[in-house]
């Protein structure tokens, strides 16, 4: 793979490292290990949407040099608070691009949704390590950022807990599209299953924010509490995997395994199986892309095995999670169908979280919006982008 000389990549001098979606709990967990090796890493941008005092803090804290928020209203507060510091401070969409193209070693993308496409993509043209979590941008647009990430020689360094693992049982070459030489039969990936992995259809008909939002075992923003609860996040991680790793949707399985120790498994060709493991807390991943190649210590739980006892494993249930089925038929339509089906998640998502529609409600508006508008060829940019609108609009109008 095409990349910046070694040199380049493993400077004699700190990670220059930015943040976008610093506030958010992918950005936290990043910042807390940041804040534990500050002879390492020299903070650059930090970028949030809204929320003005905790991007202000984290910061101050980091020694950034310049903090973004998405939302313009809040520029003033956020000025108010970092005056009489030397942080830069900016505000607007295109300066949350503009913080993801500073120059940085190494960027983490964990703005949550859609919205995170354009700053990846930014953050991809530098040719550094841009540490990827925001999985609606590798729905969206795979093809597009796994050709920006060779074209620019930006290596993309997965944070998603199962494609970590299979990022790390793939072993030291460190690319993450070379699975099909590698003599990989299959990807498994793993699932919790969610808070409604043992309810029947009847009973999800009825369930409220509150108990979708309660994963059994991860501590997640709330979009992706609800995509893990719908298993619309498995159905993403599907597809992340295909970009990710370049193996056909057939070949990507998902197991569900409710205590989520083993983070995913590779099968290959010779009847063996790797797995990656460990407790579930995102600042293992995070920490294996924060100081890829090396490993960085974490004050992470350590696993005791003898404690947990049994590890379990079932098939996923079709019926009771559709949204397995829509994304694996949005995979194989190709173009700019996965967009649709995020958009049209993200609007569905957002309804649930306000009480406008009911839980199983996510599923039947993605399938129309699937059925609705026809796919086109994912050209560039501004095809993802009309889709997301197209899809976005239908979503909208069937919830009224
Ligand atoms: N949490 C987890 O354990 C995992 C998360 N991921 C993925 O990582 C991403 C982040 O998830 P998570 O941290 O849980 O989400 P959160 O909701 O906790 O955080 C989202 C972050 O994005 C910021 N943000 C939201 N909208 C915008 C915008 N338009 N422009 C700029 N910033 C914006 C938020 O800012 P603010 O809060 O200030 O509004 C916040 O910093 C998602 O794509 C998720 O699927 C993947 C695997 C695990
Ligand atoms: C931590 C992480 O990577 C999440 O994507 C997690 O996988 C969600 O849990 P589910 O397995 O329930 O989707
Ligand atoms: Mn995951």
């Amino acid at each position: 793979m095409p990349g910046p000389a070694t040199e380049a990549r493993f400077p004699d001098r700190p990670r220059r490292v930015s943040i976008l979606g610093a506030t958010g709990s992918i950005g936290r967990s990043t910042a807390a290990l940041l804040r534990e090796r500050p002879d390492l890493y020299d903070v650059q941008a930090i970028v949030g949407g809204d929320r003005a005092a905790e991007l202000a803090a984290l910061a101050l804290a980091l020694g950034a040099k310049r903090a973004v928020i998405a939302n313009p209203d809040r520029l003033a507060e956020l000025s108010g608070l970092l005056a009489g510091s030397d942080i830069e401070v900016e505000a607007g969409r295109e300066a949350v691009v503009a913080a993801a193209a500073l120059p940085a070693d190494w960027i983490m993308s964990a703005i949550t949704g859609a919205a995170g496409l354009e700053p990846t993509m930014a953050a991809l043209r530098q040719g550094s390590f841009v540490a990827l979590a925001n999985k609606e941008s590798i729905v969206c647009a795979g093809d597009l950022m796994i050709k920006a990430a060779h074209a620019h020689g930006s290596l993309i360094l997965p944070v998603d807990s199962e494609h970590n693992a299979i990022f790390q049982c793939l072993g030291s070459r460190g690319e993450s599209d070379g699975a099909a030489d590698m003599g990989v039969e299959k990807l498994i990936l793993t699932a919790s299953g969610g808070p409604f992995r043992q309810l029947s259809l009847a009973e999800m008909a009825h369930v409220r924010p509150s108990d979708a939002l309660a994963h059994p075992v991860w501590s997640m923003g709330a979009k992706i509490s609800i995509d893990s609860a719908t298993m619309m996040n498995k159905g993403f991680e599907i597809i992340e995997a295909h970009h990710l790793f370049g193996l056909p949707p057939a070949r990507i399985e998902v197991l569900v395994h409710p205590q989520s120790v083993i983070h995913s498994m590779v099968g290959f060709v010779d009847g063996s199986h790797l797995a990656q493991l460990g407790s579930p807390d995102m600042r293992i991943p995070i920490a294996s892309t924060l100081g890829w190649p090396e490993r960085l210590t974490t004050g992470a739980p350590r696993l005791d095995l003898a404690e947990i006892g049994d590890l379990t494993f079932e098939p996923p249930d079709p019926i009771r999670f559709p949204a397995l089925r829509l994304a694996r038929s949005a995979l194989e339509a190709g173009g700019t169908a996965p967009a649709l089906l995020n958009a049209a998640n993200e609007v569905a998502v957002e309804a649930f979280l306000q009480g406008a529609i009911g839980f199983l409600d996510i599923a039947r508006i993605c399938e129309r919006v699937l059925d609705d508008i026809e796919s086109t060829r994912l050209m560039d940019l501004a095809a993802v982008a009309l889709a997301d609108q197209q899809g976005r609009a239908l979503a909208k109008q069937l919830i009224g």
